[in-house]
């Protein structure tokens, strides 16, 4: 019978498991999120994100999406309270996205599809760095805001000028002075869960804090995105169409919601 190869360029999130036998374990992320099953925990501190634009460094195409990094040999932007204990340092944010507007979120809610999901990535200043962090199971705390397509987000339009400069697997170019906090939306009210890594090496390190909130994005910015590709140059070449893993057994967990 004719079987469906996997396009040339890289194995998806199905195959992840010979490689990472993780993939099929107890806290693996994205989830989908109900809400009327989750449980509001009053015991939950608000959410306190301070960022210091100063510490952008560069945007870079790491293959499966692009991110931007920030210097975090200090504690100029962290992120504390909500579910955490103690002081989780901005390392970088990235997205996820889909070959279409239908879908690309990675975590869902009650079965929605967002077009995006934005992930600002904190580590654990109790561990010595971020190396150290991503493989404690409280090494690591991940900010992730859905985008659904709508107006034309200002805020994302100095990224997707910058996207042209990195259109090839391990590009990156100088970016700076950039405030992670005009990518939030006006609520941080958030569900919050145990859970990993979306991506190789699929680490079960992850405290996820999803806001409720959207943001909004137009189809044509997103669409920028899809114009990355994950090949190196050289490489065959291969469009970053999507890069989002589909949600994961929740097996037992509970989600908390920071609201009522
Ligand atoms: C051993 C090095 O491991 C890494 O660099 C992990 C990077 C990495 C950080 C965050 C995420 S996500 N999508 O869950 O927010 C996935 C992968
Ligand atoms: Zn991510």
């Amino acid at each position: 019978a004719f079987k469906w190869r996997l396009p040339a360029c890289v194995a998806g999130p199905a195959e992840w498991h010979r490689e990472f036998p993780i993939a099929n374990g107890n806290r693996q992320s994205p989830i989908d999120i109900v809400p009327s099953q989750a449980h509001h925990d009053p015991a939950l501190k608000p959410l306190s994100l301070q960022y210091d634009p100063k510490t952008t460094i560069d945007i870079l195409n790491n293959g499966h999406s692009f991110q931007v990094d920030f210097a975090d040999g200090t504690d100029s932007s962290t992120l504390k309270g909500g579910p955490v204990s103690g002081t989780y340092r901005l390392r970088q944010f990235h997205f996820h996205w889909g070959a279409n507007d239908h879908k690309g979120s990675e975590h869902t809610v009650a079965g929605k599809k967002y077009a995006s999901e934005l992930h600002l990535v904190h580590w654990n200043t109790k561990y010595p760095s971020f190396a150290e962090a991503v493989t404690k199971p409280d090494g690591l705390a991940v900010v992730g805001v859905f985008l659904k397509i709508g107006a034309p987000n200002n805020h994302l339009q100095r990224i997707l000028d910058a996207l042209s400069a990195i259109k090839l697997k391990n590009n990156q170019t100088a970016f700076s002075n950039f405030d992670p906090k005009i990518l939030l939306p006006g609520s941080l009210d958030f569900w919050t869960y145990d859970g990993s890594l979306t991506t190789p090496p699929l680490y079960e390190s992850v405290t996820w804090i999803v806001l409720k909130e959207p943001i909004t994005v137009s189809s044509s910015q997103i669409a920028h995105f899809r114009s990355l590709h994950s090949n190196a140059e050289g490489e065959p070449s291969c469009c970053m169409v999507e890069n989002f893993r589909p949600p994961q057994p929740l097996k037992g967990r509970v989600v908390r919601a920071s609201f009522k």
